[in-house]
């Protein structure tokens, strides 16, 4: 299969939240770079957000990606599609690729970031960086030194990490050189989220 879609060099701000509510508080601050977060919920539960958030991605101009509903991401024609390892083994990838979206995809060691740059995505995210609250996580944290060493494989693809990512670590993450931090409970649970989002846009900005 031919490469996805390119998207910009560097994404950077990239919250990861679970309504078109925020999706919209964020486009309005100036948030470039999006994901709609839905779990586990019936397609027939999750397409209504997903349709909404995608017409606020489109109004804004802005690059939203949709996690995990890839066949809804397609339906309502999303920017792009971030899926795991674990969706890698039952999405279709071709599928995907035909109606021209960008995929991220997830990866948490040495094997599933080549596995990723064989199928040459959009972007390639490293996780977990430090502990997270938000998501189980079978694996260790990866910290800064592997972030670093999965980067001198990655020059040519645009990169994003995740995980345990606050305000204070957020400059360390970024002095890696790698090209974006997704974030989620810096800006849903932080005391004052326009604030935090605002602070994470000054550090890292809005992507090209
Ligand atoms: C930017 C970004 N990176 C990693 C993930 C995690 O995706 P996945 O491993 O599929 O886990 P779920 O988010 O589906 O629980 C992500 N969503 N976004
Ligand atoms: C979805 C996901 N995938 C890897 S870590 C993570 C959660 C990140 O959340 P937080 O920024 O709150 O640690
Ligand atoms: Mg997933």
């Amino acid at each position: 299969m031919p490469a996805f879609p390119a998207t910009v060099p560097r994404l950077g701000l990239y919250p990861v939240v679970d309504s078109p509510e925020w999706i919209e508080r964020l486009l309005e601050m100036g948030v470039r770079t999006l994901q709609l977060r839905i779990k586990d919920q019936p397609d027939e539960v999750a397409e209504p957000a997903i349709a909404q958030a995608i017409a606020l991605g489109k109004r804004y101009d802005a690059r939203l990606f949709i996690n995990d509903y890839w066949q809804l991401a397609i339906k309502h024609q999303a920017y792009g599609v971030h899926l795991g390892q674990e969706d890698l083994d039952v999405a279709d990838l071709a599928r995907i690729h035909q109606a021209g979206l960008r995929l991220g995809l997830s990866t948490h060691d040495d094997a599933e970031r080549d596995r990723a740059l064989a199928i040459q995505p959009s972007y390639i995210a490293l996780g977990h960086i430090f502990p997270t609250q938000t998501k189980e996580m079978p694996s260790a944290p990866q910290g800064i030194e592997q972030l670093t060493r999965h980067l001198t494989h990655l020059s040519h693809i645009p990169t994003v990490a995740i995980g345990g990512i606050s305000i204070a670590r957020a400059p360390e993450v970024l002095a890696t050189g790698v090209g974006s931090i997704a974030v989620v409970s810096a800006i849903t649970q932080a005391d004052d989220w326009r604030a935090a989002t605002r602070t994470l846009l000054a550090l890292s900005g809005p992507g090209d």
